[in-house]
């Protein structure tokens, strides 16, 4: 498969998670360019490689084969305005990876032969370790959808989804997931420090802990039950910890927490129309 040309619309944080994790695997950074209104994203992304910016959307999007748009949801109706000549033109391939943005609402804008790929990625795209959820619409042609799974393959895990409204899910479980493990491990680190612990001590170990149960749930053939009856000895302080966790609802409190997550993107969707 040939090199596509990339085009980012928006250099935030998520672009720079994508961009990063690219250029990691290879992508030359003369296929990548970049449009942000901000200038400090614009040079912030220096940093990571020598990729051609402009603070104009459609001089970016000119001449590449897909347009990424990194928008937050609020700016989108102005980004796919700013883009839609090249891509009705050109047939570009359009990935959006906003949350909650409907492929209606894109092709309203873009019109009805857009070529769309709906995506949820996240933040550990930046170390290659991503997980992204992604839809393509039929107007997407298999060497489309092979650019796309080659463009996020790059930075991680990719699953294609049966239908969009599983997005907004993937969004809810692992588009917001990080942050919520991230939170978890702040927990646990205030809670070391009340028990006596040294604030770099607690964070170390939460960190390797954190990354070693990983590990244990990806790489090993046991499931996640059964990883957890190997750390609670009977009677024994994981126990003490596990009930205590049960006793206050964590589990309905995640699901909860998901679901609005989830109710969220659905009106996110509203808001764009
Ligand atoms: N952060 C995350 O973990 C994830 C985010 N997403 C999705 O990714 C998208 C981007 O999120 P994130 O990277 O966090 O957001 P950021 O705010 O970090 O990045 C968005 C960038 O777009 C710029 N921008 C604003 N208006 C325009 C415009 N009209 N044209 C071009 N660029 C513009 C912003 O500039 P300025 O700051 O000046 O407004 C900003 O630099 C969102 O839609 C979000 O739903 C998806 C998965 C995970
Ligand atoms: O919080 C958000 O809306 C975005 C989408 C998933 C992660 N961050």
């Amino acid at each position: 498969m040939s090199t596509p040309t990339i085009a980012f619309i928006g250099a935030g944080n998520m672009a720079r998670s994508i961009i990063g994790g690219l250029l990691e695997s290879g992508h030359p950074a003369q296929s990548l360019r970049a449009a942000d209104p901000f200038p400090a994203s614009l040079e912030q992304l220096q940093a990571l490689g020598p990729i051609p910016t402009f603070a104009d959307n459609a001089e970016a999007a000119s001449g590449a084969d897909v347009v990424i748009l990194a928008v937050k949801p609020q700016v989108m109706a102005e980004a796919l305005g700013s883009i839609a000549s090249h891509v009705a033109e050109n047939r570009a391939l359009v990935i959006s990876i906003a949350a909650g943005i409907t492929i209606d609402s894109m092709r309203a804008r873009l019109g009805e032969q857009a070529a769309i790929v709906r995506c949820m990625p996240n933040t550990p795209a930046l170390l290659g370790c991503g997980a992204s959820g992604l839809y393509a619409t039929e107007q997407v042609g298999q060497a489309q959808r092979g650019y796309a799974e080659a463009i996020l393959g790059a930075i991680g895990l990719v699953e294609w989804v049966p239908g969009e409204s599983a997005l907004d899910a993937i969004t809810a479980l692992s588009g917001s997931g990080p942050a919520y493990f991230f939170l978890f491990m702040e927990a646990m680190i205030d809670a070391g420090c009340e028990l006596g612990l040294e604030r770099s001590t607690a964070t170390a170990m939460a960190q390797q802990t954190a990354l070693g149960a990983a590990r244990m749930a990806i790489e090993g053939d046991v499931d996640l039950v059964e990883l957890r009856r190997r750390v609670t000895s009977p009677g024994g302080t994981t126990q003490a910890a596990v009930e205590s966790f049960e006793h206050s609802g964590l589990r309905e409190t995640i699901a909860r927490a998901m679901r609005a997550a989830n109710d969220r993107a659905q009106e996110m969707a509203r808001e764009l129309g």
